[in-house]
């Protein structure tokens, strides 16, 4: 199903369950602003490329619009207007005072050098910085972006604002970001997984996990998981999978991955259809990828009692009836993943008092010389 048509169709049933008022449920649906830009650069070799950015900035009742930047060849209108949405209901949910919004490029980054990206990054930048703030609109990284990719954005913002460190979140330390906001994400997916597990008198170290994504948030869930004692049973990224139903060395597996780039070539574990994980024998599902992985295609096949939603909509309405038919108890993307953006806020508050800070004792030094 298409990713904003699925994403609608939650919203709905949620606004019928909460009684919400049918002119605010209507003016909740349609986004604050679209934004979407020609972003042309020429590569290394001197030949222009044009690509598509787009910025889609749902609300803003509860404070600056919030979500991340996501570079990969499935980025499209859809499908960023539905993160971004769900970008509002997980800051309401976290209860941090922010409102949603979400962006991309559609490009695959790792068709792209590095001084590629950051034309690319600093060219997407020039054409949204007067429609993104630090008090309106504060991007960070998702999937196929990184703190580099927010030092870009910085950089190139401040061009045209002035030194503006809030401006994003998740960027490099030396430049106001916030320790632990890298784990952030996946730190919180296995909170949230602890929490679920206790509820149903289970904990993770009696369950075995499927890992969907060994990006950011899948290899931080791994790395946590695992040092709490949990048998990860399955992995995949987009190079393949590995099983292993003894349990997967995680710490060698990030060593593997680290060294060659490809997952499913680790000798501890064998190798298997990526589409294969989601279906694969465990306790415990965690998607940890793309949206809409789990559908009506799949979703009878699923073998796991619980799913946690780690990657945003990787289940889409038709998949959660089934699941839900089968008792397979669903633990949502916005309370699952909320981690991340809840530690983006931190290192929001932390760089504008910084910056407060040195401002008024900057003012008060001049103050003094005059004086
Ligand atoms: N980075 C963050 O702080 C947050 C990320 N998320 C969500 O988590 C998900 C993952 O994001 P990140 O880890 O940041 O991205 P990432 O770019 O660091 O990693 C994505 C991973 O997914 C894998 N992948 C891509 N296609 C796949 C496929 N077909 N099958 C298996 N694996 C595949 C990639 O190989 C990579 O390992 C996304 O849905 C994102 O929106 C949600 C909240 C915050
Ligand atoms: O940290 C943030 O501001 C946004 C994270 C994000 O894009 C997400 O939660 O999906």
């Amino acid at each position: 199903m298409n990713a904003l048509a699925a994403t609608n169709r939650n919203f709905r049933n949620a606004a019928r369950i909460l009684g919400l008022d049918s002119k605010i449920e209507k003016s909740l649906m349609i986004p604050f602003r679209e934004i979407k830009v020609e972003c042309t650069i020429p590569k290394d070799d001197g030949t222009l490329v044009s690509y598509v950015g787009f910025r889609v900035q749902h609300d803003n009742a509860r404070g600056p619009m919030k979500g991340g930047i996501r570079y990969h060849p499935e980025v499209e209108p859809d499908e960023v207007n539905a993160l971004a949405q769900l970008m509002t209901w997980k800051t309401a949910v976290a209860d941090i005072p922010y409102g949603g919004a979400k962006g991309g490029i559609g490009c695959n980054p790792k068709d792209l050098t590095t001084s590629e990206l950051e034309r690319l990054t600093r060219v997407f930048t020039q054409k949204i910085h007067d429609l993104i703030g630090v008090h309106t609109d504060v991007p960070a990284p998702d999937m196929g972006t990184s703190a580099q990719t927010m030092a870009w954005i910085l950089d190139e913002y401040s061009k045209f604002h002035g030194h503006s460190p809030a401006i994003v979140t998740g960027k490099p330390l030396d430049l106001g970001g916030s320790l632990g906001r890298e784990a952030a994400t996946g730190r919180g997916v296995v909170y949230a997984t602890e929490v679920l597990l206790a509820e149903h008198g289970k904990s993770v170290q009696d369950m075995s996990f499927a890992i969907q994504g060994f990006g950011n948030v899948g290899s931080w869930v791994a790395k946590l998981l695992h040092k709490r004692g949990a048998k990860i049973v399955a992995a995949s990224d987009v190079t393949g999978a590995i099983k292993n139903p003894n349990g997967i060395d995680i710490p060698a597996l990030l060593k593997h991955k680290e060294e060659t780039g490809i997952l499913s070539s680790f000798s501890g574990g064998s190798a298997m259809d990526a589409n294969e994980l989601l279906v694969h024998e465990c306790d415990v599902l965690i998607p940890c990828a793309l949206g809409g992985v789990l559908n009506r295609e799949n979703a009878s096949g699923v073998k796991a009692k619980f799913i946690v939603e780690a990657a945003n909509h990787p289940t889409d309405p038709e998949a959660d009836e089934i699941l839900s038919n089968k008792g397979v108890v669903i633990l949502p993307d916005i309370y699952a993943n909320a981690g991340g953006v809840t530690v983006s806020y931190f290192e929001w508050v932390q760089v504008s008092a910084t910056r407060k800070r040195s401002l008024s004792f900057r003012l008060r030094s001049k103050v003094k010389m005059v004086s």
